[in-house]
């Protein structure tokens, strides 16, 4: 199961992951926390849907998030409190964040209450989601992190914890060699990054527990950006990167385990390659 503050996180942090799993049989459940309503909207021809305007941009990102599912392979997917319930928070400190159904003004018990139904229903074995900054401090990131975190607690009251969660992140390591790559470049999507050390998000790669190789999916995943126009035009860093470095970054996506015990693993560092790493089939530590 895979908690997500807004459409296009899904695929942004987790899609190959997600269809990597579709492909093998899994059960995965998207969790969308919100519609995205205060996105910036790429295309221009939609421009007048955003929300100072229409403020109908969540109900066409839920197109959009559909057709991202779609191209990975998801068929199981849910809005937290259902669809509408919880409403894009925007960026951290703007006068969005106090909107009254903004998620970061949610009531913790009642989502993490909502998030726990979902729980009970579909008993997931792993679940995923933003580590506490919300992988780089959105307001809805951070919420979400937090939803699931106690949800997960009222799980365990109830016996029926998820056996692993995992964080979602980018090693360090990979951003330096983003960095290396496109310094100089025209098209450098780091050219305002002095030091690697001054992007809010990269963990160290001794703390990373798994690296999913979903590089089979990579063209899948690159659909699934595409279905997200809105959010995500032709000219972004994204594509820069996968046109340089292709499947070898698209592909492959990593995670730190903020609860359970780690699996056998692989390489320099013992990453795991599957989240179910030392579970049975019925989710439990083998
Ligand atoms: C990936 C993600 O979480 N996107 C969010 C984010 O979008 C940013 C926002 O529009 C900001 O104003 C831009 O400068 C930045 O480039 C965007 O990534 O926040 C949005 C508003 O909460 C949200 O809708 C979007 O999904
Ligand atoms: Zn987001």
């Amino acid at each position: 199961m895979f908690v997500h503050a807004h459409p296009d996180d899904e695929t942004i942090a987790t899609g190959a992951t997600m269809a990597h799993y579709a492909a093998a049989g899994a059960l995965v459940t998207l969790v969308t926390c919100t519609a995205g309503e205060e996105g910036e909207i790429h295309v221009p021809s939609l421009a007048g849907l955003a929300a100072a305007e229409a403020d109908q941009l969540g109900g066409y990102r839920v197109s959009e998030l559909h057709a991202a599912c779609a191209a990975l392979g998801v068929t199981d997917h849910r809005f937290l409190g259902g669809a509408g319930r919880y409403r894009d928070s925007g960026m951290m400190g703007l006068d969005t964040n106090k909107h009254p159904r903004a998620f970061w003004g949610a009531d913790l018990e009642a989502a993490a209450g909502q998030l726990l139904e979902i729980i009970r229903e579909v008993r997931p074995q792993v679940v995923v989601t933003y580590d506490d900054n919300g992988f780089y401090g959105h307001p809805d990131h951070i919420q979400a992190h937090r939803v699931t975190m106690r949800a997960a607690e009222l799980a365990a009251d109830e016996g029926i914890a998820p056996a692993k969660i995992y964080w979602s992140t980018i090693p360090r390591s990979v951003m330096e060699a983003g960095m290396a790559h496109f310094a100089g470049s025209s098209d450098n999507p780091f050219a305002e990054i002095e030091h690697v050390d001054d992007l809010p998000f990269g963990t160290p790669d001794d703390e990373i527990a798994a690296e999913i190789d979903g590089t089979d999916h990579a063209d899948a995943k690159l659909a699934a950006v595409r279905a997200h126009a809105t959010q995500i035009p032709p000219t972004s860093w994204l594509f820069s990167i996968a046109g340089n470095f292709g499947g070898e970054f698209v592909g492959m996506e990593h995670y730190t385990l903020a609860v359970g015990r780690k699996g056998p693993g692989s390489g320099k560092y013992g990453w795991e390659t599957d989240l179910f790493a030392g579970l049975d089939l019925d989710g439990d530590a083998a």
